[in-house]
């Protein structure tokens, strides 16, 4: 399986590159995984609701330039479905079951993702009602997408 990780903003914090590094190389036993990062938008201070939304429109827009067609898509988002990780692995498993071999989880930056983005999205997926920083988000990711494959084949992990 291909798996892209579309994510808005750089990752910075050395502790948290050395977790993901650590899952994508665990991650590479299973599935190709590509992150594709994309700068924030610049959002000033004191910005009105329609430039909000212009700004995260354009953001959108660039994700959107990354996923191609027959991507099944998975947006992260406060709001979106919440899963056990034992779902998750189904998810990933139905997808592999029905030749469904590009994958995109996409991870939004300081301003979250754009009504476009979510329209795209084939489901979306929640890690809890708190807000985490992308960055963060990221690691939590990779880790969750290690755990599923290990529940898909059948190998141990700790609980
Ligand atoms: C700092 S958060 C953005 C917060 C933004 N105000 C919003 O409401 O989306 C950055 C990104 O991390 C992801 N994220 C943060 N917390 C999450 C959670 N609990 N579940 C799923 N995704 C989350 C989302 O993709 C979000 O767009």
């Amino acid at each position: 399986m291909n798996i892209s990780i579309v994510t808005v903003g750089k990752l910075k914090e050395k502790y948290l590159k050395q977790g993901i590094d650590e899952y994508l190389k665990r991650l590479s036993a299973y599935a190709k995984i590509n992150i594709i990062e994309l700068p924030d938008e610049k959002a000033p201070e004191n910005l009105s609701a329609v430039e909000m939304t212009q700004i995260k429109q354009k953001e959108g827009a660039r994700i959107l330039a990354k996923i191609s067609d027959d991507t099944h898509v998975i947006a992260l988002a406060i709001q979106g479905k919440m899963k056990t990780s034992e779902e998750l692995a189904s998810t990933l498993d139905q997808l592999a079951t029905y030749g469904k071999s590009k994958l995109a989880f996409v991870i939004g930056g300081s301003l979250g993702l754009s009504e476009e983005v979510m329209k795209r999205a084939n489901e979306s997926l929640s890690f809890s009602k708190m807000t985490f920083p992308h960055q963060l988000m990221r690691l939590i990711l990779v880790e969750q997408v290690y755990r599923a494959f290990r529940i898909v084949r059948g190998e141990p992990y700790h609980k």
